[in-house]
């Protein structure tokens, strides 16, 4: 089995997503195929990011003591984009071994269903779907809408009208049976303007989410 790019790990609260609020231990691993315009990790995503190498055993073993530490019982791999590192389903199901629950965030660039098939128990994921200001649209794996259970939350960080305006016309298009977020890319859009675009679409199934980690601490922090 292979080893894991480690870029960090902390807990903290969960700052978005459908746990949101809720204590969390954080992996993030290094490297990712995308470069959205406004990341704010890019630190963590080209070839000179810096990492530690782990293995299952030892990330498992980080994850054990967090939860005794803090009582915790969830885990979200992020990054970077988490579904890049090879063996991340044998880590899944090593994690949810010891009674974790796994939450993916991934950039919607990446085929899920294969991950989901090699998981014994199916983990949440939180995929985004990138709009027009990422500059990565063209990269979506189309067929994740397939995919996306009720269990799982499609995300649309946006950045502008144009972009929520994308936002409606895939959920008009797809129809996904998940969970929908629209998030601001942080300090590019105003949020109020996003609940009046809500409004003006009749989007009462969408929920709108801001990362509550930017407000706590200094949006630029890291490990938090
Ligand atoms: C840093 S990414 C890592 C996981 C994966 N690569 C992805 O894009 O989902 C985690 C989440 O942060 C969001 N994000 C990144 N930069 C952001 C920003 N400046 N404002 C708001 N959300 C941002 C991404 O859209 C994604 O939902
Ligand atoms: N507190 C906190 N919550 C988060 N939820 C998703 C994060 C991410 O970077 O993927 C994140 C993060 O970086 N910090
Ligand atoms: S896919 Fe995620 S990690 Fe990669 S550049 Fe985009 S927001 Fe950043
Ligand atoms: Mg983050």
């Amino acid at each position: 089995m292979g080893t894991f790019k480690l870029a960090e790990s902390f807990v903290s609260i969960n700052g978005e997503g459908r746990s949101a609020g809720e204590l969390a231990l954080f992996m993030r691993f290094v490297g990712c195929n995308l470069q959205c315009d406004w990341c704010d990790t890019k630190w963590a995503n080209g070839t000179e990011a810096p990492y530690t190498e782990k293995t299952v055993g030892q990330l498992a073993e980080i994850a054990r003591s967090a939860a005794e530490e803090y009582g915790l019982h969830r885990v979200t791999l992020t990054g970077g984009e988490p579904l890049l590192q090879k063996d991340i389903a044998a880590l899944i199901n090593s994690l949810n071994d010891i009674g974790i629950d796994v939450e993916i965030e991934t950039n919607g660039s990446v085929a899920i269903s294969p991950v989901a098939e090699n998981c014994t128990v199916r983990p949440v994921f939180t995929m985004d779907y990138k709009l027009p200001s990422s500059g990565m649209e063209s990269r979506m794996c189309l067929e994740n809408f397939r995919h996306l259970k009720d269990s799982d939350t499609l995300k649309f960080v946006c950045a502008s009208r144009e972009d929520l305006e994308r936002a409606a016309s895939v959920l008009d298009k797809y129809k996904p049976v998940c969970k929908v977020y629209l998030s601001p890319v942080f300090g590019r859009i105003e949020p109020k303007d996003m609940v009046e675009f809500m409004k003006e679409k009749k989007l009462g199934r969408v929920n709108l989410q801001l990362q509550i980690h930017k407000f706590i601490w200094d949006p630029n922090e890291r490990g938090v």
